[in-house]
């Protein structure tokens, strides 16, 4: 369900620029060009369906930011937006629990809009940790942040941090003040830098110490970035924004990085990096099985590369549907590969073969053809040193099963000639 946003705007040429702003960020626009109209069509809807308000702070029947009262009394989270910029009217709006202030000054200002609107979304999922000694301090970062969607936690020392960054996934940002006792702020921020990187958790030093070299310690220490004291709430904001967007944009190139782009499955190097990370917890008994479509040549030959393109997808949706506890990849071509961990052969063996009957058994219908294809696969639970012997033997096993006639699952359990390969291999 798209969410709402209310936007209160008496300029149609304003209220023009703002709803393409809000659709961008997929999110749907109901609109009044009063603090009346408002009040009407919010009767009319239902609160939970809005994200947040987007309020003009004067309107003809509002002159003083009365919509914007009228927005935080319904429990909305409310950007505050003017027509330009005025310092007065700022520290009026900045008075108000208001999730923002943007004046309309120019293109760039819909942009930074256009960013925040995602982010009140996009940060449910992300954790700040704020480390402060002081308790008025953490509690007016936390309202700020609250209202910015955050999922917020609090420490007092060091080593609470530490432990709250270990148990909690969702921490991608540290808030940490450099008035936590004998320098424990810089020897934190070090002692979390040997497990995580600045591009796992974003690291902020709050400084309060007027020394010239205070900000320079911490960023040396390992901090991506400082806040000094005093900090206007809307700097403190762009800051934050800033480095949690950081460690998106990192999180998304990897992802592209890992991924392969037609089935969404694991690429073969992030599948090796998740089997050697399976296999320093555990060094045995696990099945490694390599797939490989039969014919599949034939079916770009007769239908064309998309048709090929859809059967390599559905291949990919059916293994992560079938195998959502294994570690899968796409190995490139119309090859797959399936790591079980802690599995053993006969288990193996039988989801495998369940797996290459479903695909047997569920034709794809591409140009009004119904497309039928079949695979081999090889499946080992011989285990030496390291993944690519495991993936050795996979190979003769699904050489076998081409060289016998495919659509067969071949593994250690079967006696075949080429098991002689393998012997040689494990001496
Ligand atoms: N559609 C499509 N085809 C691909 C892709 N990657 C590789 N191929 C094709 O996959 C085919 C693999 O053919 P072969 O290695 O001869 O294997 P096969 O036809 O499956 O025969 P067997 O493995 O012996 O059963 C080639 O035609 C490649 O062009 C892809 O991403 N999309």
């Amino acid at each position: 369900m798209k969410h709402k946003v209310l936007l209160i705007e008496d300029s149609h040429h304003d209220m023009r620029l703002l709803k393409r702003v809000i659709g961008k960020a997929n999110l749907e626009v109901v609109s009044a060009d009063s603090l009346t109209r408002a009040k009407i069509v919010f009767a009319d809807s239902e609160p939970e369906q809005f994200l947040c308000a987007v309020v003009e702070y004067t309107l003809p029947d509002a002159p003083r930011g009365e919509a914007i009262d009228f927005a935080l009394s319904a429990y909305l989270p409310v950007i505050a937006i003017t027509s330009g910029f005025d310092e007065d009217i700022r520290d009026n709006i900045l008075q108000r629990d208001v999730v923002d202030y943007v004046p309309k000054e120019n293109a760039q200002m819909y942009e930074y809009m256009s960013r925040l609107l995602f982010r009140l979304e996009k940060n449910k999922n992300i954790g700040v940790l704020i480390t402060h000694p002081k308790r008025a301090v953490r509690a007016s970062i936390l309202s700020i942040l609250r209202r910015h969607n955050f999922q917020i936690f609090e420490s007092t020392s060091a080593s609470d941090a530490e432990s709250l960054v270990q148990t909690l996934p969702q921490v991608k940002l540290l808030l940490v003040s450099d008035q936590l006792k004998e320098g424990a702020g810089i020897d934190l921020v070090a002692s979390l830098r040997k497990v995580y990187s600045k591009e796992e958790l974003a690291i902020v030093g709050l400084i309060e110490n007027p020394q010239e070299h205070a900000p320079a310690r911490f960023i040396k220490g390992g901090a991506n970035d400082y806040l000094t004291f005093p900090y206007a709430q809307e700097a403190f904001l762009c800051r934050v924004m800033l480095n949690v967007e950081y460690i998106e944009h990192i999180d998304t190139i990897k992802q592209v990085a890992n991924t392969d782009y037609l089935t969404g499955l694991p690429n073969r190097r992030h599948f090796f990096d998740k089997v050697n990370a399976e296999l320093k917890r555990d060094t045995k008994h696990h099945c490694l099985a390599l797939i490989d479509l039969d014919h599949f040549k034939d079916i770009n030959d007769t239908l064309g590369h998309d048709a090929g393109d859809e059967v390599l997808k559905a291949v990919g949706s059916t293994l992560k549907q079938r195998f959502p506890q294994d570690i899968i990849a796409r190995f490139g071509g119309e090859e797959f590969c399936v790591f079980m961990a802690d599995t053993s052969l006969e288990d193996a063996e039988a989801a495998l073969s369940d797996f290459k009957q479903q695909c047997k058994e569920t034709p794809i219908q591409y140009a009004g053809t119904s497309l039928r294809y079949t695979m081999s696969v090889g499946l080992t639970r011989h285990f030496r040193d390291n993944i690519e012997s495991m993936l050795k033997i996979a190979d003769i096993h699904l050489y076998h099963a081409k060289e016998t006639g495919r659509d067969k699952v071949v593994s250690d359990l079967d006696h075949h000639p080429d098991i002689d390969a393998i012997h040689s291999l494990s001496t």
